[in-house]
């Protein structure tokens, strides 16, 4: 069985996530809150408020493995069907690292089966994020790299703790990689072209003061006030009519989202000849050992 549907076999029939009926949270959250979690995410639910924050735990560095992308997507596709939820707030269950970026394990000494079944699971996420009819906030609690700035690039407002080991940015190039036209796409409607061409050829990782400077991100916050301001921001995109933003958030990225389910299949197999190259193998794996050797 692929891996997509082992995992949602394994959450959905006996989970804790299953329907709408989210426990009750054992401490925290208003009246009512409810908590639930699978293997790598966290979901803490308040209805009165109608947010859903979706907490990162795939330790040690929340990488997007196969299994994160899937137990993700699977929260965020159950968050949608629950009519209680409006708006989802994305961070970190621990501060630290708000994700490392997509799982190098994943690109690195596997088969092409299995690079295809990654990077579809990729798209599928960021599909999923990017059209959402959900307000989506990110509390960026950690350093944000690669593929976890394209988590945050998805959501609809983005607030940083004001750390300066806290980096964010798409830095693919830097490892001898590059960013696909989808997560350069997203960037561009963030930043801007000629910011997202520097930060790309450059594979800039910005601190906060930067990241605020250039508009990678909307505030930065003090490190304890992170989850609350993102709450609090999210009351103000909440109290516009659900319709009517929806309906402007579609408009403004429809064209991003068609580009990418246009040219998806072709994606694959870009991604796939790409990352099989030896050349391409090579440089991550040196890029892992690099990793690896610091904790040995
Ligand atoms: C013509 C072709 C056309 C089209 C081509 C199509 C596509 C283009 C091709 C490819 C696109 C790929 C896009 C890629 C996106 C990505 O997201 S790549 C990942 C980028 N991420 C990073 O660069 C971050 C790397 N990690 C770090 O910098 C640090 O780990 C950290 C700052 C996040 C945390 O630092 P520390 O707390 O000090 O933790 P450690 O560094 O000691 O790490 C602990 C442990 O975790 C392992 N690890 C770290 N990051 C990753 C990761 N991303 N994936 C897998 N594993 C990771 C690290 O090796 C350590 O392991 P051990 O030592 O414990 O074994």
């Amino acid at each position: 069985m692929a891996l997509v549907a082992r995992v949602r076999a394994l959450l959905l029939p006996g989970s804790r996530l299953r329907g709408a009926t989210l426990g009750r949270a054992a401490n925290g959250g208003g009246a009512g809150a409810r908590r639930a979690l699978s293997h790598r995410v966290l979901v803490e639910a308040d209805p009165a408020a109608g947010v859903a924050v979706v907490k990162f735990r795939n330790p040690p560095v929340n990488s997007l493995s196969l299994e994160m992308l899937t137990e993700l997507g699977i929260c965020l596709e159950k968050l949608e069907n629950d009519k209680t939820v409006r708006g989802i707030v994305l961070t970190a269950d621990r501060p630290g690292i708000f994700s490392a970026g997509l799982d190098l394990t994943e690109m690195c000494g596997r088969n092409p089966a299995h690079y295809a079944e990654f990077w579809k699971a990729v798209q599928e996420l960021w599909l999923r994020l990017y059209q959402s009819n959900m307000a989506l906030g990110a509390a960026i609690n950690g350093t944000c790299p690669a593929g976890g700035c394209l988590l945050s690039l998805t959501c609809d407002y983005r607030i940083l703790a004001d750390n300066p080991k806290y980096t964010i940015g798409l830095n693919e190039t830097q490892l001898g990689i590059f960013a696909p036209f989808w997560f350069k796409d997203t960037m561009v409607n963030t930043i801007g072209h000629r910011a997202t061409e520097r930060a790309l050829q450059l594979g800039l990782l910005f601190t906060p003061a930067e990241a605020l400077q250039v508009g990678l991100v909307d505030q930065v916050v003090p490190e304890d006030q992170v989850q609350s301001t993102a709450l609090s921001v999210m009351s103000q995109w909440l109290a516009i009519p659900d319709h009517a933003r929806q309906l402007t958030k579609t408009m403004m990225r429809k064209a991003t989202v068609d580009q990418l389910l246009k040219h998806r299949e072709a994606d694959i197999q870009n991604f796939v000849s790409f990352i099989s190259r030896d050349s391409i193998q090579k440089v991550l794996q040196v890029y892992l050992q690099k990793l690896r050797k610091k904790n040995h």
